[in-house]
Order: C-alpha cells, then structure tokens, then sequence
C-alpha cells in the first residue's frame, strides 16, 4: 500500500541552498523512493516571486513523489502539519554588520518562527536549522518552542562531518564511502573541533584506524582541523557563494539518517541539545557523535577523550556559551 505524504516545510527556499534540496526531497534522496512527500517551501515577501518561480519548477520537473506544493510567505501557513522542518531561511551578513547585527536579526526570526512551529506543526515535528549562526538559531527555536520536544531540534553539522569524510578519503585516496566514525564536535564555525580519534577505512583486511593509515598526527592535528574549519569560507571565496549543493546533501543526510536510523556501527556528527554528555554543559545546542534509531538520536558514550581533544571541546563549548548570552542579550 502506498505510503501517506509526509509534510516537509523548507524556510528561505527561494535562496542557494533552498534552490538546491526542493528538487533532492522531491526525488526520495531526504526520505527515501518510496516515500510521498509535500513541500511547504517559505520566504519572505521580497522574494515571492522567485518562490513562485521555484513552485513552477516543481511543477515542471513532474517529480512522482511530489504531491503538492505550498509556496507561501505566511509562516503560519508554511507550517500547518509539518512534519519536518528544514529551517535554512535568515539574514546573512553584509558588509559592514557586525557579528552582533547578524545574530540580533537571525535570533529574531528564530523566535518568530519558533511560536510558528509550536503552534502549527505536527506534535512531533522534527526540526533541523541550517541557517546561521546554526546551534544558537536552534537553541532559540528550542526555547520559544517550548511544547516541541527538546529531542527534536537540532542543527545542521553533518557537512562538517561529510567534509572530514571527504579529508581523509583525499590524503588516503580511499573511496569516502570507507571512512566513517569522524566526529564534529560543537559549533558550526571555526571553533569547530573535527576529530578522527575513533575514525576507521574499511580496507581489504578489514577495518583499520585512520590515526594508523594517515601516519602523520602532525597534519591530523592541524591541516586537516584547519582544513574543515575553513571550508566553508574557501568554498565562499571560490565561488563569492557559500556552499550550496553540499549544506543541500547533507541536510538529506542529517534528516534520512535521523529518520531511517544510522548504518550498525557507524555514527554521524548532529548539533543537538546538550545532556551534560563529555562534560557539555546542559543548554546547549553542541554537535556530538550520535546513533539513530527508529527516529532517535542517542550521543554515542564512552569515547576515549584525550588531553589534546579535551581542550578543543571545551572551546568550542566556551564560544557556544558567548554566543547564548549574546542571543539572549539581543533579545532582550
Ligand atoms: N549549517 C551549515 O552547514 C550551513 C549553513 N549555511 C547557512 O544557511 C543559510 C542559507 O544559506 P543560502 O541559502 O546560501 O542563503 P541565501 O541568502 O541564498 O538564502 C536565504 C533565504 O532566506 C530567506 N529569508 C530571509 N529571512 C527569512 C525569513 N524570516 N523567513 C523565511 N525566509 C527568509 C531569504 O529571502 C533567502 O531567500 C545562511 O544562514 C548560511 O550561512 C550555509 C551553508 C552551510
Ligand atoms: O559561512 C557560511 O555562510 C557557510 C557555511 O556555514 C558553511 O559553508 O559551512
């Protein structure tokens, strides 16, 4: 029998990266090719246009799955019985704004958007923010939504993750699908700590340690972590746009594996609500290794931190913390 549609809302849809996913939710690469789904697809009013331009589009590409399509700059509307959110719609910062600016306009709209989704989703909508800055973005949907799970919001550091996959796939020249267990640990931004501690590469005698195959800590502990911290802004200086077609995959990735589950043995990086897990405080949004299951997300325990590590999670955490008080002082 053929499945019911599930309702998938994309915010700031007719931007780069809402451009990119319509099309991949429409063809079952976020849920799966047997899976109808319905997309809600948000903007905002200077773009409505061009979100109209996109709902044709969708019409054109004549997708078997697609089953309808709600293009709308009313977030009341875009959120009647979500049943996912993918939350990529924000401001992003133009020259001359301050890091504070950026943060005061974006909290705002999350807070918005938070009453929005409590109001009008499913129960037990699950949301994944994109947008930046992403933790703090979640953090406030998390708190001016109170009635939605604290479970079911999170925010996008599977690109980070994929990007470390992508790293160690190019210096071993091992195919990405071999690597797997790297781990982003707390904010999407430059603080971000990847780690390859517990990463393995399948190989033909079976699995081996990345640390063992790379051979050289001197370029884990530095190039690599440089290299994915900085990869979103070597991609922006490539293209003068920042990266589309991969935050658009791995937001795929994020929801289908959350949804679906993860593979047996293998994990992948989620921003989600901190537990005290590793010794984060409670009340952030902190991206941590996680397993999935029937639609769960649980924090992988018991991982060997070392003193190096140790340091790196604990920054990361300590500009999560600056970021909280700056949102909440925004807000006030
Ligand atoms: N977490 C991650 O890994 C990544 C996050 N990003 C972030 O994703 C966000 C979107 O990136 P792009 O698509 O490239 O930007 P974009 O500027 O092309 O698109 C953003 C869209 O959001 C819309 N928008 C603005 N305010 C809105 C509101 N209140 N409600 C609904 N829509 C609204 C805009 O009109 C625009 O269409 C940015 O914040 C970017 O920094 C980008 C790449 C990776
Ligand atoms: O910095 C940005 O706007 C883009 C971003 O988050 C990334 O590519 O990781």
């Amino acid at each position: 029998m053929a499945k019911n549609p599930v309702r998938v809302l994309v915010t700031g849809a007719a931007g780069q990266i809402g451009y990119a996913i319509v099309p991949m939710i429409a063809r079952g690469v976020m849920l799966g090719p047997d899976q109808p789904v319905i997309l809600h697809m948000l903007d905002i009013e200077p773009a409505a246009e061009a979100l109209n331009g996109v709902k044709m589009e969708l019409i054109d590409a004549a997708f078997p799955l697609l089953k309808g399509v709600v293009a709308t700059t009313d977030a009341q509307e875009a959120c009647k019985d979500v049943n996912i959110a993918v939350m990529v719609g924000g401001f992003p910062r133009k020259e001359g704004m301050e890091r504070k600016d950026v943060m005061s306009k974006n909290v705002s709209i999350y807070k918005a958007q938070a009453s929005a989704l409590e109001k009008h989703a499913a129960s037990d909508v699950k949301v994944l923010v994109v947008a930046n800055p992403a933790n703090t973005n979640a953090l406030i949907l998390k708190e001016y939504a109170p009635k939605i799970p604290e479970k079911n919001i999170t925010c996008l550091t599977r690109l980070d993750h994929n990007r470390a996959l992508g790293q160690i796939s190019e210096k071993l020249n091992v195919h990405v699908g071999d690597v797997k267990n790297v781990i982003i640990w707390g904010n999407h931004s430059s603080t971000q700590y990847p780690d390859v501690n517990h990463a393995t590469v399948t190989t033909s005698s079976g699995e081996k340690p990345v640390r063992e195959l790379v051979a050289n800590d001197q370029w884990l502990n530095t190039e690599f972590i440089t290299t994915v911290q900085q990869r979103g802004a070597a991609i922006i200086k490539a293209r003068k746009l920042s990266s589309a077609l991969s935050a658009a995959s791995s937001a795929c990735d994020h929801i289908r594996d959350w949804v679906l589950g993860t593979p047996k043995g293998t994990w992948v990086s989620m921003g989600v609500y901190s537990d005290g897990s590793y010794g984060i405080q409670q009340g952030l949004i902190y991206s941590f290794p996680v397993t999935c299951d029937k639609g769960q997300w649980s924090i992988v325990q018991g991982l060997k931190i070392d003193d190096f590590s140790r340091g790196k999670l604990d920054a990361t955490a300590k500009e999560l913390i600056e970021e909280k008080t700056l949102a909440y002082s925004c807000l006030s």
